[in-house]
């Protein structure tokens, strides 16, 4: 990222050059700003509303104000590179279509706004030549996601680089300033300072704008509802870190042994980034997902039109109090809070004001119509404005869509589904304990609790494909197991077999046995939906770990989202597996099973931005597996460790099957030895 330039347009314009974390230094800048293409506007047009000058200008023509080169030559001089259209003097054709002439303001609009922006982007352009910076990015309120603005400024800084640079943009520009003098204020949200108990925190993006919160910026604003302020910052309780063990920028291959698998070219430059794919400019994926989500949410209504989903209640679960599983509060409360369980792991602040807004007391039938409405409104927004949020990602669709659910007041919708679905788990789950342990050969073993882990992810409510199927209760363990399509280059579940049966001799034999040797010090699970894919297919293979003596961190979402437990109800599953498991029931006392919120609140996973609990918990976990299509297929498909990673799904998505060029249903077990640079401990 560094070093990079930072153009800040406000009324005046600053150039910052940044070198590294809090390394900055103002480099230049120019009066010339977006004061002075406002103020001159309200002089030339008297209109008091920046807003309407920028609609305006969308419609101007600059050529009818200013003197372009083709007005000269007659045609473009293109021996030193310009261009017929190309703008020779700002405004001077006015002089030359004649003095008394009449001028319209909408084409005096267009052709400021060039100007400022076309000066900017040449200075910024001279700037980052002075400096040699090859990252340029803008901020300040005069840009504000407007696309004549941001296209001038591409434009500029394309034309002046002889297209070696381009523009970049920042997400919530124009409240850049605001944002860095509240960090300002409050050092403690910045992720080098320790955490207050209270305080401390990170940001998440949220695109779903209370209604309130558009009107009121500036007067202006409501006669353009739409406005172009497309998010706000919400503040979540713990601070989001990086996991430890992932890599989040390398020059090599890591050790992946699963060939036409992770293709990072050796040499090249690779940095950590969560998403598989990126939609932003692929339009066929982007309108399928699009599709798709909007499928999914009139499945959601039609579900709960016929009572198969109940709506009534905005069920929440809390653990059991004194357990002590759980990460407390923060790090610097722990040793006198020990036996506390939080609340509610990460709570957004602006999620509550805005819920109080969206939903008066309106039937909760309505309020998902209301939902299904919002979330439609926005994917429309996607439809035709791709890059409208930032990366257009899968990640981020799911996400809004909680988003969505959140301001409509519903909190956890499938809270009784999951409920269900994982008392039923629980109640056949001492049985196939049993039956496993029947099986004596430990590689045996491993592969048939890989394969369970496969078989438990189909059990998931977010995919459209799949809960088409569970609806009607179509779907048992074993022809969920039928529909697995099993690709050699996506499955070596072989190796972690032979990896994990060749340290031991040792045969196991009813609860209380033990392996002799554990091949990991500590394992970090990063569980996904509640019911058969946790209690059948990923409690059997945690177990299994803790009696080969590797410590267990059981990771589970902080905020509800479609089926997938989270963090509270992962705490009350495994106090109750303990009631009959004595493995569970010893490691809970001698503290080798842990419950962890990851900070997240979707169906995927940005393991860059972690909550701190977790990550302050594992860092010497040398193993690390993740479960669900979304943590491991729509995010950190390619994503490298320094320790050993299991990555477990089904492709349930056509979209990301198509895209990844495998069949629907196929199973990912795909097992990574450590990729380099190694850890140094
Ligand atoms: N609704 C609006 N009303 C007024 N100005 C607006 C509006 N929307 C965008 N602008 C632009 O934003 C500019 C002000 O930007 P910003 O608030 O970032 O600057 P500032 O903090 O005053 O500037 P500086 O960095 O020079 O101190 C205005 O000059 C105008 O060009
Ligand atoms: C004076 C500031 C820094 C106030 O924020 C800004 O308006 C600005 O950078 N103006 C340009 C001044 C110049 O460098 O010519």
């Amino acid at each position: 990222m560094f070093p990079y330039m930072l153009v800040n347009i406000g009324s005046g314009v600053s150039i910052l050059k940044v070198t590294g974390q809090n390394k900055y230094e103002r480099i230049s800048g120019t009066s010339l700003g977006g004061g002075t293409f406002w103020g001159l506007m309200h002089l030339i047009s008297g209109s008091h509303s920046f807003d309407e000058i920028l609609e305006i200008s969308k419609t101007g023509d600059n050529k009818n104000v200013d003197m372009l080169v083709g007005d000269i030559y007659g045609v473009g001089y293109d021996k030193i590179g310009l261009k017929a259209t190309a703008i020779a003097s700002t405004m001077g054709g006015v002089y030359r279509a004649g003095l008394s002439k009449k001028y319209e303001k909408k084409d005096i609009a267009a052709s400021l706004l060039y100007m400022v922006s076309n000066n900017i982007g040449q200075i910024a352009y001279l700037n980052a030549q002075l400096h040699g910076i090859k990252r340029i990015y803008f901020g300040g309120y005069f840009i504000r996601g407007h696309k004549l603005t941001m296209h001038t400024l591409s434009y500029a800084i394309n034309f002046w680089s002889k297209g070696t640079m381009n523009a970049l943009f920042l997400r919530h520009e124009g409240f850049l300033g605001a944002v860095g003098a509240f960090i300002k204020a409050d050092p403690s949200l910045l992720p080098s300072k320790p955490t207050h108990s209270r305080r401390g925190g990170s940001f998440t993006e949220n695109f779903v704008v209370a209604k309130e919160v558009m009107m009121n910026v500036g007067k202006d604003k409501v006669d353009h509802p739409k406005g172009s302020v497309f998010g706000i910052l919400d503040r979540v309780s713990s601070k989001l870190v990086p996991l430890p063990q992932l890599i989040l920028s390398s020059k090599t291959k890591g050790g992946d042994s699963v060939k036409d698998q992770v293709k990072i070219d050796q040499t090249t430059p690779h940095t950590y980034q969560p998403d598989t794919l990126d939609l932003t400019s692929q339009k066929k994926l982007r309108e399928y997902l699009i599709d798709t989500m909007n499928e999914n949410v009139s499945n959601l209504v039609e579900m709960a039109e016929s009572r198969k989903l109940k709506i009534s209640t905005n069920g929440s679960s809390k653990p059991k109090e004194g357990s002590d599983i759980v990460a407390p509060e923060s790090e610097s409360e722990s040793a006198s809070a020990s036996a506390s369980v939080p609340e509610l792991p990460l709570q957004t602040e602006a999620g509550a004001t805005d819920k109080k807004e969206i939903t008066p007391a309106i039937s909760p039938s309505d309020r998902l119509l209301e939902f299904k409405n919002l979330f439609s409104s926005r994917l429309d927004t996607l439809l035709h404005e791709p890059a409208a949020y930032g990366k257009l990602t899968i990640r981020s669709i799911l996400n809004l869509k909680e988003q969505c659910l959140q301001i409509c007041g519903f909190r956890d919708l499938f809270f009784e589904i999951k409920q269900k679905e994982t008392n039923d788990a629980i109640a056949v789950l001492p049985g196939l304990l049993s039956q496993l342990d029947q099986i004596t050969d430990r590689r045996e073993l491993v592969k048939t609790l890989l394969d369970r882990m496969i078989v438990g992810n189909m059990f998931d409510w977010g995919s459209t494909e799949i809960s088409s199927l569970m609806v009607n209760h179509a779907m048992s363990f074993e022809n969920a197991k039928s529909k697995i399509i099993y690709n050699q280059k996506l499955n070596n579940s072989d190796k972690l077999a032979d990896k994990l049966a060749a340290h031991s001799s040792s045969s196991s034999h009813g609860d209380n046995d033990s392996y002799d040797h554990a091949v990991y010090n500590q394992a970090v699970i990063f569980v996904d939906n509640a019911g058969a894919d946790l209690v059948l297919g990923v409690i059997p293979f945690a177990r299994f770990l803790l009696r080969c003596g590797t410590k267990v961190i059981l990771a589970a979402n902080s905020l509800p989202s479609v089926n997938d437990i989270t963090c509270p109800e992962l705490t009350d599953l495994v106090l109750k597996i303990a009631e009959f498991d004595s493995t569970f029931q010893k490691s809970i006392e001698n503290g080798n099973l842990q419950v962890c919120p990851t900070g997240s609140q979707g169906p995927c996973l940005d393991l860059s931005r972690l909550d701190e609990r977790l990550v302050n918990r594992c860092p010497d976990a040398d193993f690390i597996v993740i479960v669900g299509m979304g943590r491991a297929i729509h995010t950190n498909y390619h994503a490298t460790f320094n320790v050993d990673c299991l990555k477990v799904a089904v492709f349930k998505s056509r979209l990301a099957a198509g895209a990844m060029g495998v069949d629907l249903y196929t199973g990912l077990c795909k097992f990574t030895p450590a990729s380099l640079p190694t850890r140094h401990k």
